[in-house]
């Protein structure tokens, strides 16, 4: 996507959006309510018309009238389109072609354990089993890219777990995901590419690595054969803790775990087990927008 604009009537809601998705990535584009992700999306699959910017798949532009591109990609957006008096498996046969494809969705429908009831009439399904059937149905096709918007709704915590192993088995395979999703948890475990969007404009584009290594802290988590003494020592020496009953320690570029393991074999503690707390999306993204908020503030304040 290139320089994209786009209005609802005089509301300007995309603002000069430039990004690229590298193939077999899975990225997430986040950003809060109303920041213009399905916006974006539905541009990106030709449902809504833009002002001006250019938009290429493979090369091929997509506009609402130029779209063979999009043969290419498989989508949800919003609420699939389900017919109540239609199977879930009448559904996926529609959008299969041949008997490939019919497997390879075969597997996706017993990945997402929908086995039991695919075959019964859709206007009994759960809202969480229509979500899981629109899914199945985005990648029927084998897509080569799929957008999904908000694919984690109503989903329960087993199948939220089956779809992040879907999306991660295809991607492996060289499909390249476009997920939106307020589920940063999830998120975090899925996305290699982040897309940050914000009052209709791209805030950031970044890995997920280099967006959680960007707070520059770290947590190290360590068991001792006596961790409140180990917490004294390491309180005097210098270092923070958080405030959490585990001996939690936050390491920074003065305060490493080298010098923290010297502090603990000196008061003779034996460390027992280290483990590194991940950094965190949420913290990370709502410290991205809050500095973008700043930076917009001073540049209206200087003009
Ligand atoms: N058909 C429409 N007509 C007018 N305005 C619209 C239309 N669709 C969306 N908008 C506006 O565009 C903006 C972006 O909406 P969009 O649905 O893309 O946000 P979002 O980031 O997907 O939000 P959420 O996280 O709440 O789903 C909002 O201000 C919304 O009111």
């Amino acid at each position: 996507m290139q320089n994209l604009n786009k209005s609802f009537g005089n509301k300007h809601i995309l603002h000069d959006v430039s990004f690229t998705v590298e193939r077999g990535h899975v990225v997430g584009l986040v950003g809060p309510n109303g920041a213009g992700k399905s916006t974006l999306m539905k541009t990106l699959l030709g449902l809504i018309n833009y002002q001006t910017g250019t938009i290429e798949i493979d090369g091929e532009s997509i506009t609402p009238t130029s779209h063979e591109a999009l043969s290419k990609v498989g989508a949800l957006i919003e609420y699939p389109g389900i017919y109540p008096f239609l199977t879930g498996w009448d559904h996926l046969r529609l959008f299969a072609d041949g008997d490939h494809q019919l497997r390879h969705v075969q597997n996706v429908i017993s990945q997402l354990n929908m086995d039991s009831y695919i075959k019964r009439k859709t206007k009994d399904y759960s809202l969480g089993m229509k979500q899981k059937l629109g899914i199945a149905m985005a990648l029927v096709s084998e897509p080569e890219l799929v957008i999904l918007d908000e694919p984690m709704n109503g989903l329960d915590p087993q199948s939220t777990k089956d779809l992040r192993d879907v999306i991660m088995l295809e991607a492996q395979k060289g499909t390249t995901f476009l997920i939106s999703s307020h589920i940063l948890s999830e998120l975090q475990k899925l996305a290699q590419d982040l897309l940050i969007i914000d009052q209709g404009a791209i805030v950031q584009q970044t890995t997920m690595h280099r967006l959680l290594a960007s707070q520059g802290k770290q947590t190290i988590i360590l068991k001792t054969n006596n961790d409140p003494q180990a917490q004294q020592l390491l309180k005097a020496a210098g270092f923070q803790l958080t405030p959490n009953p585990q001996l939690e320690v936050v390491e920074t570029d003065d305060t490493t775990l080298p010098e923290m393991l010297k502090v603990l074999v000196n008061g003779e503690i034996d460390v027992l087990d280290i483990d590194r707390l991940e950094g965190n999306l949420e913290t990370s993204l709502l410290e991205v927008l809050k500095a973008s908020e700043l930076q917009k503030k001073q540049q209206k304040e200087m003009s």
